[in-house]
């Protein structure tokens, strides 16, 4: 009686051994095939980390447990670090032989892939395929001709200074001041600063914001959380893309359509001859007025808005949690910044162009934490067409395969002792946060690599560094001391696209006079 239910397991069984065996089979011939390659063309793989389906599978799930855990830019620096001594700066891993992973955090290949040899990566297609619903083909997304038009059409709203961006600080910076309550009571600062650059941002992009600020449950600003949440896993998970529940991601990108495309409209609906008149007042043309002169296609805008909201909102709001979060656990750096803000400005002086630029220890100061702290930890590259970048010193290229990926841990490299000159009475231990380093310090070429490099490089840097420094400025000027209302030490590095801190930043913060109040020492305002 029991054998024919005995059958079709065994035959099951035996399906499944030969299942792996084949797969295993084929992923072997593939590894062969592409060392074949590689040996044609004069160089040499990098050290490898998983090379069959076991070890891959493995690590995939560590990738996925990771980035659930908020531990994956450790884990990938981990990775180089157990590898052995003279090879910690480059390794690669693939779970079907081909279409390799190279993690790197080594200057010269970083200079390479981003510089010498732009031309052979980009973002790739598969990159495209992912970010497609999110971000379209807006410049984040895509390579090549697209990705030069997008360029261009960006440009011109980053290449000067601009009296309307200062106006849109002051603003904004304004209404977060006027957030954080009074002295003693905890305040979640790291929701503010995510709150402050989504009004900035959209007000700067669209010519009106959000006003999360004074609405928090904004449902574009969580709408914005939850599509960036969900690209994040899609985008590293993605041999299992198709597996991830997708509804609630094209809910949230939904929601924010809904919000920028009404601006969009009344754009395109602006006469040229208009939008060329009012590209001659530097405070009432827009993004969006500047791109609707290149293009009145509503979908071609849409992209390139998505693109620079999703470049231009994180960003800015996680360096400023990690600045404040650094600046509290080191009293005199922050009377130091103070000190030099109330010289240039006194305590209530609006901040301009020039009084920001020579603002040494202020620049020092969000040099140093995105030192530490960059916003984007790891970056992504594809290979485009078969080639090589540099090797270990002395030693053969390594070579890449049209199709693979390359993970740039720039934290890694920011971290790597090497990099930086012996300890010393002017140079802090390079884990420390020490913006007095950059005072008798200039990072050696491609190993200080906050905004990238290449043509590639951010777009907004300069936009970024003025309306982060705007915003310490008038922090520095009201609050006379503050101090962190969490665990300190046990913050950590949350990779959603951008990274993070996990744990948020709850702080005091204290005018000239206030003192710290026992009894507002709980509870987040
Ligand atoms: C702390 C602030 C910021 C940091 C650390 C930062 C960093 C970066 C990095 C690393 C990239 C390269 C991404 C890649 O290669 O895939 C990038 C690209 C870009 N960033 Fe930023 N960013 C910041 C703020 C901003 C702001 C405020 C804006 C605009 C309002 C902006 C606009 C862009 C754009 C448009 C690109 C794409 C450039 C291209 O592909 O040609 N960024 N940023």
């Amino acid at each position: 009686m029991w054998f024919p239910s005995l059958y079709p397991s065994s035959y099951t069984l035996i399906a499944g051994i030969s299942l792996v065996f084949i797969l295993t089979l084929l992923v072997k011939l593939r590894h062969t095939a592409s060392d074949v390659k590689i040996k044609r063309l004069g160089g040499v793989r990098a050290p490898v980390l998983a090379g069959n389906l076991l070890s891959a599978s493995k690590l995939y799930y560590e990738i996925g447990k990771n980035q659930y855990n908020n531990q994956l830019v450790d884990w990938c620096t981990k990775q180089l670090d157990n590898l052995p001594a003279g090879k910690r700066t480059f390794a690669e891993f693939s779970l079907t032989g081909s279409k390799r992973v190279l993690i790197t955090r080594d200057p010269e290949q970083i200079k390479a892939i981003l510089a010498t040899n732009f031309s052979s990566f980009g973002h790739g297609p598969m990159w495209h395929k992912l970010w497609r619903p999110f971000l379209g083909d807006g410049i984040f997304g895509v390579d090549g001709q697209l990705w030069h038009d997008s360029r261009s059409m960006i440009r011109p709203m980053f290449a000067r200074d601009r009296l309307r961006n200062l106006a849109i600080f002051d603003d904004c910076t304004g209404k977060l001041l006027r957030k954080i309550p009074s002295a003693g009571a905890t305040v979640e600062l790291k929701d503010l600063f995510y709150r402050w650059a989504l009004d900035t941002t959209t007000e700067f992009l669209l010519g009106e914001n959000v006003n999360s600020l004074d609405f928090p449950d904004n449902d574009v600003c969580n709408a914005m959380h939850v599509a960036q949440r969900i690209q994040m896993y899609i985008f590293v998970l993605n041999p299992i893309a198709p597996l991830i529940p997708k509804r609630d991601y094209h809910r949230a990108i939904g929601r924010i359509e809904d919000f920028i495309e009404p601006a969009i409209a009344r754009a395109v609906a602006i006469p040229q001859a208009q939008l060329e008149e009012l590209s001659k007042s530097d405070m009432e043309f827009s993004f969006l007025h500047s791109i609707a002169r290149y293009t009145t296609d509503p979908k071609v805008i849409r992209d390139q808005i998505m693109s620079v909201l999703l470049a231009g909102r994180d960003t800015t709001a996680a360096t400023l949690s990690w600045a404040m979060y650094e600046l509290s656990h080191y009293p005199e750096v922050w009377a130091k910044l103070r000190s030099e803000v109330l010289a240039a400005l006194g305590d209530q002086g609006t901040p301009t162009y020039e009084t920001l630029k020579d603002l040494k220890y202020v620049k020092n100061t969000l040099n140093e934490t995105l030192r530490l702290h960059p916003a984007a930890p790891l970056n992504m590259r594809q290979a485009l067409e078969t080639t090589t970048i540099p090797g270990r010193p002395g030693e053969a290229d390594v070579v890449l395969l049209k199709g693979d990926s390359v993970t740039i841990n720039t934290l890694g490299m920011h971290m790597c002792a090497e990099l930086y000159p012996p300890t010393s009475e002017t140079f802090a231990d390079p884990r420390i946060f020490s913006p007095e380093r950059w005072e008798s310090w200039t990072p050696k070429p491609w190993t200080y690599l906050p905004f990238s490099g290449g043509p590639r490089i951010c777009a907004g840097q300069n936009f970024a560094l003025t309306e982060m420094a705007f915003c310490l400025v008038r922090l520095a000027q009201r609050f006379e001391s503050i101090e962190y209302r969490g665990d300190w030490a046990a913050q950590r590095l949350q990779a959603d696209i951008i990274g993070t801190p996990a744990l948020g930043i709850p702080m005091a913060l204290y005018e000239p006079g206030e003192k710290a109040d026992a009894a507002f020492k709980t509870g987040v305002h």
